[in-house]
Protein backbone atom coordinates (compact mmCIF):
# COMPACT_ATOMS: atom_id res chain seq x y z
CA UNK A 1 0.00 0.00 0.00
CA UNK A 2 1.50 3.54 -0.87
CA UNK A 3 1.12 6.12 1.55
CA UNK A 4 3.21 8.85 3.37
CA UNK A 5 3.26 6.81 6.32
CA UNK A 6 4.14 3.72 4.65
CA UNK A 7 7.79 2.64 3.14
CA UNK A 8 6.04 3.09 -0.65
CA UNK A 9 3.93 5.84 -2.49
CA UNK A 10 4.77 9.97 -2.55
CA UNK A 11 6.58 10.50 0.89
CA UNK A 12 6.21 14.00 2.37
CA UNK A 13 5.74 17.20 0.47
CA UNK A 14 8.71 18.84 -0.97
CA UNK A 15 11.73 17.01 -0.92
CA UNK A 16 13.20 14.49 -2.45
CA UNK A 17 15.58 11.49 -1.34
CA UNK A 18 16.72 10.30 -5.18
CA UNK A 19 20.21 10.66 -6.64
CA UNK A 20 20.74 13.97 -8.14
CA UNK A 21 22.68 13.64 -11.46
CA UNK A 22 24.07 15.81 -13.80
CA UNK A 23 23.34 19.75 -13.34
CA UNK A 24 21.55 19.15 -10.14
CA UNK A 25 18.76 17.27 -11.65
CA UNK A 26 17.24 14.48 -9.76
CA UNK A 27 17.61 11.03 -11.37
CA UNK A 28 13.98 10.02 -12.55
CA UNK A 29 13.96 6.70 -15.25
CA UNK A 30 10.58 6.97 -17.21
CA UNK A 31 10.36 3.11 -17.56
CA UNK A 32 10.60 2.29 -14.00
CA UNK A 33 8.00 5.01 -13.05
CA UNK A 34 5.99 3.24 -15.64
CA UNK A 35 6.03 0.05 -14.45
CA UNK A 36 5.76 1.50 -10.86
CA UNK A 37 2.55 3.07 -11.93
CA UNK A 38 1.08 -0.50 -13.46
CA UNK A 39 2.50 -2.40 -10.72
CA UNK A 40 0.52 -0.45 -7.98
CA UNK A 41 -2.21 0.19 -9.78
CA UNK A 42 -3.38 2.90 -7.09
CA UNK A 43 -7.20 3.77 -6.18
CA UNK A 44 -7.35 7.29 -7.01
CA UNK A 45 -10.51 9.62 -5.65
CA UNK A 46 -10.85 12.39 -8.05
CA UNK A 47 -13.32 14.86 -6.62
CA UNK A 48 -13.64 16.87 -9.64
CA UNK A 49 -15.08 19.45 -12.09
CA UNK A 50 -18.39 18.62 -14.17
CA UNK A 51 -16.80 19.53 -17.05
CA UNK A 52 -13.75 17.21 -17.37
CA UNK A 53 -14.68 14.35 -15.11
CA UNK A 54 -14.90 11.61 -17.26
CA UNK A 55 -10.79 12.32 -19.14
CA UNK A 56 -9.61 12.65 -15.32
CA UNK A 57 -11.10 9.33 -14.82
CA UNK A 58 -10.02 7.52 -18.03
CA UNK A 59 -6.84 9.53 -18.09
CA UNK A 60 -6.09 7.58 -14.57
CA UNK A 61 -7.43 4.38 -15.91
CA UNK A 62 -4.97 4.77 -18.77
CA UNK A 63 -1.63 5.44 -17.08
CA UNK A 64 -2.83 1.89 -15.11
CA UNK A 65 -4.30 3.62 -12.07
CA UNK A 66 -8.27 2.81 -10.89
CA UNK A 67 -10.16 5.84 -11.02
CA UNK A 68 -13.56 6.72 -8.80
CA UNK A 69 -14.94 10.05 -8.31
CA UNK A 70 -16.66 10.18 -4.71
CA UNK A 71 -17.76 13.24 -3.80
CA UNK A 72 -20.69 12.65 -1.17
CA UNK A 73 -19.82 14.26 1.88
CA UNK A 74 -20.99 11.02 3.30
CA UNK A 75 -18.58 8.79 2.26
CA UNK A 76 -15.75 10.65 0.34
CA UNK A 77 -13.85 10.77 4.18
CA UNK A 78 -14.06 6.30 3.99
CA UNK A 79 -13.24 6.47 -0.27
CA UNK A 80 -10.36 8.46 0.52
CA UNK A 81 -9.32 6.44 3.32
CA UNK A 82 -8.59 3.54 1.50
CA UNK A 83 -7.15 5.20 -1.84
CA UNK A 84 -3.67 5.43 -2.59
CA UNK A 85 -4.21 8.82 -3.88
CA UNK A 86 -6.41 11.86 -4.20
CA UNK A 87 -6.77 14.62 -6.20
CA UNK A 88 -8.93 17.93 -5.67
CA UNK A 89 -9.55 19.79 -8.55
CA UNK A 90 -11.85 23.12 -7.94
CA UNK A 91 -12.77 23.91 -11.50
CA UNK A 92 -16.67 23.65 -10.96
CA UNK A 93 -16.60 24.11 -7.03
CA UNK A 94 -19.86 25.07 -5.21
CA UNK A 95 -20.29 25.29 -1.59
CA UNK A 96 -20.74 22.00 -0.66
CA UNK A 97 -18.10 21.12 -3.08
CA UNK A 98 -15.64 22.92 -0.90
CA UNK A 99 -16.83 21.24 2.31
CA UNK A 100 -16.63 17.82 0.14
CA UNK A 101 -13.05 18.73 -0.94
CA UNK A 102 -12.05 19.31 2.56
CA UNK A 103 -13.32 16.63 4.06
CA UNK A 104 -11.53 14.29 1.58
CA UNK A 105 -8.21 16.37 1.95
CA UNK A 106 -8.38 15.84 5.71
CA UNK A 107 -9.32 12.23 5.05
CA UNK A 108 -5.97 11.78 3.04
CA UNK A 109 -3.86 13.76 5.45
CA UNK A 110 -5.01 11.41 8.19
CA UNK A 111 -4.43 8.21 6.15
CA UNK A 112 -0.94 9.52 4.99
CA UNK A 113 -2.46 9.25 1.14
CA UNK A 114 -0.55 11.62 -0.92
CA UNK A 115 -2.91 14.83 -2.49
CA UNK A 116 -2.75 16.74 -5.58
CA UNK A 117 -4.40 20.12 -5.80
CA UNK A 118 -5.25 22.23 -9.02
CA UNK A 119 -6.84 25.14 -7.90
CA UNK A 120 -8.59 25.59 -11.13
CA UNK A 121 -9.33 29.38 -12.11
CA UNK A 122 -7.68 31.16 -8.83
CA UNK A 123 -7.12 34.49 -9.72
CA UNK A 124 -10.35 34.95 -11.68
CA UNK A 125 -12.90 35.66 -8.81
CA UNK A 126 -12.59 35.96 -5.28
CA UNK A 127 -14.61 33.10 -4.30
CA UNK A 128 -11.88 30.63 -6.15
CA UNK A 129 -8.78 32.82 -4.53
CA UNK A 130 -10.87 32.09 -1.46
CA UNK A 131 -11.32 28.58 -1.66
CA UNK A 132 -8.02 27.93 -2.62
CA UNK A 133 -6.44 29.54 0.14
CA UNK A 134 -8.64 27.64 2.19
CA UNK A 135 -7.29 24.21 0.62
CA UNK A 136 -3.58 24.81 1.02
CA UNK A 137 -4.32 26.54 4.29
CA UNK A 138 -6.00 23.71 6.11
CA UNK A 139 -4.59 20.79 4.15
CA UNK A 140 -1.14 19.54 3.57
CA UNK A 141 -0.71 19.55 -0.38
CA UNK A 142 1.75 16.98 -1.59
CA UNK A 143 1.93 18.31 -5.35
CA UNK A 144 -0.34 21.62 -6.47
CA UNK A 145 -0.38 21.92 -10.40
CA UNK A 146 -2.17 24.45 -12.23
CA UNK A 147 -1.32 26.89 -15.17
CA UNK A 148 0.84 29.50 -15.54
CA UNK A 149 -1.68 32.50 -14.06
CA UNK A 150 -3.42 30.38 -11.44
CA UNK A 151 -0.15 29.96 -10.05
CA UNK A 152 1.38 33.25 -10.40
CA UNK A 153 -2.32 34.37 -8.84
CA UNK A 154 -1.71 31.16 -5.74
CA UNK A 155 1.94 32.88 -5.19
CA UNK A 156 1.09 36.65 -5.25
CA UNK A 157 1.87 38.34 -7.95
CA UNK A 158 0.50 39.81 -10.93
CA UNK A 159 -1.91 37.18 -12.85
CA UNK A 160 -4.64 37.24 -15.07
CA UNK A 161 -6.77 34.31 -15.18
CA UNK A 162 -9.86 34.88 -17.33
CA UNK A 163 -12.17 32.06 -16.48
CA UNK A 164 -9.86 29.24 -16.49
CA UNK A 165 -7.05 29.84 -18.67
CA UNK A 166 -3.94 31.17 -18.08
CA UNK A 167 -3.71 34.94 -19.96
CA UNK A 168 -0.59 37.20 -20.53
CA UNK A 169 3.17 36.73 -19.88
CA UNK A 170 4.95 35.44 -16.91
CA UNK A 171 8.38 35.76 -17.70
CA UNK A 172 9.20 34.90 -13.81
CA UNK A 173 6.87 31.82 -13.47
CA UNK A 174 9.80 29.71 -11.81
CA UNK A 175 10.46 32.35 -9.34
CA UNK A 176 6.64 32.79 -9.19
CA UNK A 177 6.41 28.30 -8.59
CA UNK A 178 9.37 28.60 -6.01
CA UNK A 179 7.36 31.32 -4.06
CA UNK A 180 4.26 29.08 -4.43
CA UNK A 181 5.90 26.12 -2.84
CA UNK A 182 7.18 27.73 -0.03
CA UNK A 183 3.74 29.10 1.16
CA UNK A 184 2.33 25.34 0.78
CA UNK A 185 5.09 23.23 1.36
CA UNK A 186 3.74 21.35 -1.98
CA UNK A 187 5.69 20.69 -4.66
CA UNK A 188 4.17 22.63 -7.50
CA UNK A 189 4.05 22.15 -11.27
CA UNK A 190 2.88 25.12 -13.37
CA UNK A 191 2.07 23.97 -16.88
CA UNK A 192 2.19 26.13 -19.79
CA UNK A 193 4.19 25.78 -23.49
CA UNK A 194 7.13 24.51 -21.15
CA UNK A 195 6.29 23.11 -17.53
CA UNK A 196 7.83 24.13 -14.34
CA UNK A 197 8.52 21.88 -11.17
CA UNK A 198 8.89 23.52 -8.15
CA UNK A 199 10.38 22.47 -4.74
CA UNK A 200 11.03 25.25 -1.98
CA UNK A 201 14.73 25.65 -2.51
CA UNK A 202 14.96 24.51 -6.76
CA UNK A 203 13.20 24.67 -9.92
CA UNK A 204 13.37 22.33 -12.87
CA UNK A 205 12.19 23.22 -16.57
CA UNK A 206 10.61 20.09 -18.29
CA UNK A 207 9.95 20.40 -21.67
CA UNK A 208 7.98 18.03 -23.01
CA UNK A 209 4.88 18.44 -24.54
CA UNK A 210 2.94 19.91 -27.86
CA UNK A 211 1.01 22.80 -28.70
CA UNK A 212 -2.07 20.73 -29.18
CA UNK A 213 -2.52 19.96 -25.46
CA UNK A 214 -3.27 23.68 -25.39
CA UNK A 215 -6.34 23.58 -28.09
CA UNK A 216 -7.76 20.85 -25.71
CA UNK A 217 -10.11 21.68 -22.79
CA UNK A 218 -9.34 19.24 -19.94
CA UNK A 219 -5.17 18.41 -20.54
CA UNK A 220 -4.59 20.79 -17.27
CA UNK A 221 -7.09 19.08 -15.42
CA UNK A 222 -5.65 15.20 -16.92
CA UNK A 223 -1.81 16.18 -15.52
CA UNK A 224 -3.56 16.60 -12.01
CA UNK A 225 -4.76 12.84 -12.37
CA UNK A 226 -1.39 11.68 -14.03
CA UNK A 227 0.86 13.80 -11.06
CA UNK A 228 -2.00 11.54 -8.45
CA UNK A 229 -1.32 8.48 -9.79
CA UNK A 230 2.17 9.07 -10.16
CA UNK A 231 2.46 10.16 -6.71
CA UNK A 232 0.77 7.40 -5.67
CA UNK A 233 3.43 4.95 -7.32
CA UNK A 234 6.67 6.53 -6.32
CA UNK A 235 8.23 6.72 -3.24
CA UNK A 236 8.31 11.22 -3.04
CA UNK A 237 6.25 14.16 -4.20
CA UNK A 238 9.64 15.42 -6.54
CA UNK A 239 9.93 12.53 -8.19
CA UNK A 240 6.49 11.73 -8.92
CA UNK A 241 6.35 15.41 -10.34
CA UNK A 242 8.98 15.02 -12.39
CA UNK A 243 8.22 11.81 -14.42
CA UNK A 244 4.48 12.61 -14.38
CA UNK A 245 5.24 15.83 -16.04
CA UNK A 246 7.51 14.34 -18.82
CA UNK A 247 5.65 11.53 -19.69
CA UNK A 248 2.28 13.30 -20.00
CA UNK A 249 4.14 15.58 -22.09
CA UNK A 250 6.00 12.80 -24.29
CA UNK A 251 2.16 11.29 -24.89
CA UNK A 252 1.75 14.76 -26.33
CA UNK A 253 4.38 14.68 -28.68
CA UNK A 254 3.51 11.28 -29.98
CA UNK A 255 0.41 11.83 -30.59
CA UNK A 256 0.99 14.38 -32.28
CA UNK A 257 3.62 13.00 -34.47
CA UNK A 258 0.45 10.53 -35.39
CA UNK A 259 2.30 7.69 -33.52
CA UNK A 260 -1.75 6.63 -32.17
CA UNK A 261 -3.24 7.77 -35.49
CA UNK A 262 -4.20 10.16 -37.36
CA UNK A 263 -5.77 13.32 -36.18
CA UNK A 264 -7.77 16.29 -38.16
CA UNK A 265 -8.47 18.82 -35.57
CA UNK A 266 -8.24 18.99 -31.46
CA UNK A 267 -11.45 16.38 -30.94
CA UNK A 268 -9.41 13.87 -33.09
CA UNK A 269 -5.91 14.94 -31.18
CA UNK A 270 -7.57 13.98 -27.71
CA UNK A 271 -8.43 10.75 -28.99
CA UNK A 272 -4.65 10.07 -29.87
CA UNK A 273 -3.46 11.95 -27.06
CA UNK A 274 -5.49 9.55 -24.74
CA UNK A 275 -4.28 6.14 -26.77
CA UNK A 276 -0.77 7.48 -26.32
CA UNK A 277 -1.14 7.76 -22.66
CA UNK A 278 -2.30 4.15 -22.67
CA UNK A 279 0.57 3.00 -24.80
CA UNK A 280 3.53 5.02 -23.79
CA UNK A 281 4.45 2.08 -21.31
CA UNK A 282 4.79 -0.14 -24.10
CA UNK A 283 6.14 2.04 -26.71
CA UNK A 284 9.53 2.93 -26.12
CA UNK A 285 10.35 5.18 -23.95
CA UNK A 286 13.15 7.59 -24.53
CA UNK A 287 16.03 8.97 -21.62
CA UNK A 288 14.00 11.89 -20.73
CA UNK A 289 17.41 13.12 -18.22
CA UNK A 290 18.22 15.35 -21.18
CA UNK A 291 14.28 17.16 -21.43
CA UNK A 292 14.76 18.11 -17.69
CA UNK A 293 17.04 21.34 -16.70
CA UNK A 294 17.67 23.09 -13.24
CA UNK A 295 16.74 26.58 -13.68
CA UNK A 296 18.77 29.17 -11.14
CA UNK A 297 16.08 30.54 -9.35
CA UNK A 298 16.62 33.57 -6.41
N1 LIG B 1 1.92 25.50 -26.19
C1 LIG B 1 2.13 24.35 -25.51
N2 LIG B 1 3.21 23.60 -25.81
C2 LIG B 1 3.45 22.45 -25.16
N3 LIG B 1 2.65 21.95 -24.18
C3 LIG B 1 1.55 22.65 -23.84
C4 LIG B 1 1.24 23.89 -24.49
N4 LIG B 1 0.09 24.36 -23.93
C5 LIG B 1 -0.28 23.47 -22.99
N5 LIG B 1 0.60 22.45 -22.93
C6 LIG B 1 0.54 21.30 -22.03
O1 LIG B 1 -0.82 21.03 -21.74
C7 LIG B 1 -0.98 20.65 -20.37
C8 LIG B 1 -1.99 21.58 -19.72
O2 LIG B 1 -1.38 22.84 -19.59
P1 LIG B 1 -2.19 24.19 -19.56
O3 LIG B 1 -2.87 24.42 -20.86
O4 LIG B 1 -1.24 25.23 -19.07
O5 LIG B 1 -3.24 23.90 -18.38
P2 LIG B 1 -4.73 24.37 -18.23
O6 LIG B 1 -5.49 23.52 -19.21
O7 LIG B 1 -5.04 24.04 -16.82
O8 LIG B 1 -4.79 25.84 -18.54
C9 LIG B 1 0.42 20.68 -19.76
O9 LIG B 1 0.93 19.36 -19.76
C10 LIG B 1 1.21 21.56 -20.70
O10 LIG B 1 2.57 21.18 -20.76
C1 LIG C 1 -13.78 25.04 -18.77
C2 LIG C 1 -13.88 24.73 -17.32
N1 LIG C 1 -14.69 25.46 -16.50
C3 LIG C 1 -14.67 25.03 -15.25
S1 LIG C 1 -13.66 23.70 -15.03
C4 LIG C 1 -13.21 23.71 -16.67
C5 LIG C 1 -12.24 22.74 -17.23
C6 LIG C 1 -10.85 23.27 -17.12
O1 LIG C 1 -9.94 22.32 -17.63
P1 LIG C 1 -8.40 22.62 -17.81
O2 LIG C 1 -7.96 23.41 -16.63
O3 LIG C 1 -7.80 21.30 -17.84
O4 LIG C 1 -8.28 23.37 -19.11
MG1 LIG D 1 -6.41 23.89 -15.49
Amino acid sequence: MSGRDGSDGAGGSGGSDDATGAGGVPDVALDEALAAVAGEQPLINSVTNDVTVNDVANVTLYWGGLPVMSDDEREVGDMVGIADGCLLNMGTVSESGEATMLTAGRAANDHGVPLVIDPVGVGATPTRDRVADRLVTDLDVDVLNGNYGEISALAGDDAEVRGVESVGEYAEIAAAAVECARKTGAVVVASGETDIVATEEAAFEVDTGHSMMGAVVGTGCMLGATLAVFGAALDDSLSAALSGTAAYGLAGELAAEGAFGDYRGPASYKTAFLDAVAGLADASTPDIADRIDRIEVR
